[in-house]
């Protein structure tokens, strides 16, 4: 949903409490205008969002688009060196955006012998030591990194972060994994990236639109695996964010501070 849809209803409204992370659907700006409160669902999701990042990256790298194709048409390639993906054990992994879901993931990745972790930002967090993440200029993670998860928040600076430009920096084996929103990448460019194998695949959990048209051209080539936007899907944790939400309207209603207010 884009800020054009949305109807405000009038002097009575007092709180927006959205089930979700992201709050860039909410008009943030014109909700501050009218001292309207905002709340959003953050941390109570990281995990399930970190369990599809680590599903896109797997899912990217060892060719899931092709490979059930396969299955699906009976027409499976026999042979030694057939539809051959990218491992995850040795691999640099970079984190543009290293808040809770980009924790969690790094945590989940713990079992799959990766060798670095690094991650960029506006400045360096002090739960990455932990993870053994290394902070880095995000010019130096495009450069380094085989997998690269975006995991920030759209705002006017993180719109089209990654473009020709930021594309035309990665390894040519890189793998693109998007949990955030679509808008974080300009699509035109990353098709023609994945097109002319500038780099090697991506995972994509969110894309612009939604729902991506059945039609459209990313869904036309074969190293890009796409999800339907369910990075908070399951029931444990759409439950805990619609709980959270309800809380935070109670809260507001009630005169007690948020339980996780939007700073407007
Ligand atoms: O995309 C989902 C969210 O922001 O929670």
């Amino acid at each position: 949903m884009t800020s054009e849809h949305l109807v405000f209803p009038g002097p009575q409204l007092k709180i927006v409490a959205t089930v979700s992370a992201g709050y860039n659907h909410c008009n943030p700006d014109e909700l501050r205008a009218r001292g309207v409160k905002l709340s959003n669902t953050p941390e109570v999701l990281s995990s399930t969002v970190a369990e599809i990042a680590v599903s896109l990256m797997l899912g990217a790298a060892r060719r899931f688009t092709e490979n059930l194709q396969q299955v699906r048409s009976g027409e499976w390639e026999i042979g030694f060196d057939k539809v051959l993906g990218q491992d995850l054990r040795g691999s640099t992994v970079g984190f543009i955006g290293f808040g809770g879901i980009g924790q969690a993931t790094a945590r989940r990745l713990a079992g799959f012998e990766v060798a670095k972790l690094v991650y960029s930002g506006h400045r360096e967090k002090p739960e990455a030591k932990s993870l053994g993440a290394e902070f880095v200029s995000q010019d130096e993670l495009l450069r380094q990194s085989d997998f690269i998860v975006l995991a920030v928040p759209l705002t006017n600076e993180t719109r089209h972060m990654i473009n020709s430009e930021t594309l035309a920096t990665m390894k040519k084996n890189a793998i693109l994994v998007n949990v955030g929103r679509g808008d974080l990448v300009d699509q035109e460019a990353l098709y023609d990236a994945l097109k002319s194998h500038q780099i090697y695949a991506a995972g994509l959990d969110v894309t612009t639109p939604e729902p991506l048209p059945k039609d459209h051209k990313l869904l036309t080539l074969p190293n890009i695996f796409i999800l339907p936007h369910i990075g908070s899907a399951t029931v444990r944790t759409r439950s805990d964010m619609a709980v959270l939400a309800a809380n935070n309207v109670v809260s507001a209603l009630t005169g007690k501070p948020l339980l996780t207010p939007v700073h407007l």
